[in-house]
């Protein structure tokens, strides 16, 4: 479980993105993040993943979920997560010598990883090389060296066709059934609702929906919009 007690957070620009916000994602969930552009949620997966610090509050993760942060949390950032320069293989050996694994760690689950997300063919290839989907595939085969106990997936599944899509979900699915907690952002409503077990509606930095995914999609779908403003509508008036 991950707590967030209290918590602000304002950007060097003073922009204040969270303001006194306690919340709770629970353990062994997949957890569903969404919310408009700017509502927030890229900064609570930068808090979580400790690249920045509260300006006030704390967040408190559970100890049997996270001993070793390096290994055991893996954030997946809506832009670029590979190095294109690199091959297949070269892009998953970087980030297991980061997280400290050695060769004989690595290179069974490189093997594994890259079969199970249909890269093996690819493996001696630069991601430079790669469509779009692959290059996702390898980021999320990246993200799993490590058997990571938390996932943090940012946007990363916008922009790719059904099949990777496909292949992305089920993995997911598995990671979660052997006790791996997903958080998920996307602005893909219906994928949201197939693949999460709960669900956080984040609208200006505060939460106005927190629970189960107890609709049907199209009541989904309403219910958010319902709880969300997805714009200022002065800022948009045109005279
Ligand atoms: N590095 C930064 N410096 C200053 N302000 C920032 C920075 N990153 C984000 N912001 C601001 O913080 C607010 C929240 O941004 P954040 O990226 O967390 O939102 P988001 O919900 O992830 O949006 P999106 O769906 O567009 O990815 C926005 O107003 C944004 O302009």
């Amino acid at each position: 479980m991950i707590k967030f007690e209290k918590v602000s957070f304002n950007y060097k620009n003073k922009v204040e993105v969270l303001n006194d916000l306690t919340v709770e994602f629970p353990s062994n969930e997949i957890t569903g993040l969404i919310g408009h552009n700017g509502a927030g949620k890229t900064t609570i997966y930068r808090l979580i993943s400790n690249l920045i610090l509260p300006s006030e509050g704390k967040i408190i993760i559970n100890q049997d979920m996270i001993t070793d942060y390096k290994k055991q949390v893996a954030y997946i950032p809506s832009g670029a997560s590979i190095y294109e320069r690199l091959t297949a293989y070269e892009n998953l050996v970087f980030r297991a010598k980061i997280i400290g694994l050695s060769k004989d760690e690595y290179d069974k689950k490189i093997k594994i990883l890259l079969k199970k997300l249909k890269l093996s063919k690819r493996i001696h290839d630069k991601a430079y090389d790669f469509s779009n989907g692959m290059k996702k595939r390898l980021g999320l085969a990246s993200a799993l060296i490590g058997s990571p106990k938390l996932l943090l997936i940012d946007e990363a599944l916008n922009g790719i066709d059904p099949e990777s899509i496909n292949i992305i979900v089920n993995i997911l699915k598995e990671l979660n059934e052997n006790g791996t907690t997903i958080i998920i952002t996307s602005h893909d409503l219906s994928l949201i609702h197939d693949l999460c077990t709960e669900i956080k509606i984040l609208n200006e930095g505060e939460f106005v929906y927190q629970g189960e995914k107890n609709k049907e999609f199209k009541d989904f779908k309403e219910f958010y919009l319902s709880l969300t403003t997805n714009y200022d509508e002065e800022e948009d008036f045109v005279e």
